[in-house]
């Protein structure tokens, strides 16, 4: 029982760990591209072309619904943020900057979580 407590008390803290740093990304400024799901009605191109779209308030609803089972696969939904972007914007074009900045950010943060 005490071994289940600790690991109970783990996943607690890493749930909480894990709000805490989305709640940093949110308010980042270079946040803006990826605060909501890209609007795919409006840029049919990004629908064709990235398969697995994902976004912030996407991580804040998985994570409020315990969709997370190990804080690792909360990470893979960031980093698919990211990856999406440098697969459809020029490393130089506005969003294109916002996700290389948003990447370094979560990456540093992560490191000490
Ligand atoms: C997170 O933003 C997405 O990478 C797409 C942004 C975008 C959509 C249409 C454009 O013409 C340019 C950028």
């Amino acid at each position: 029982a005490k071994k289940e407590k600790t690991s109970a008390r783990r996943a607690k803290q890493d749930l909480a760990s894990c709000k805490n740093l989305l709640s940093c990304l949110e308010c980042h400024e270079h946040a803006w591209p990826f605060l909501l799901p890209v609007n795919t009605k409006q840029f049919p191109q990004y629908k064709k072309a990235i398969k697995t779209p994902m976004d912030l308030s996407t991580i804040k609803r998985k994570l409020q619904e315990g969709s997370y089972k190990h804080k690792g696969e909360f990470a893979s939904d960031v980093r698919l943020i990211f990856s999406n972007c440098e697969e459809f914007n020029e490393d130089y074009s506005p969003v294109g900057r916002a996700g290389h900045c948003m990447r370094q950010y979560f990456e540093q943060q992560w490191a000490q979580m």
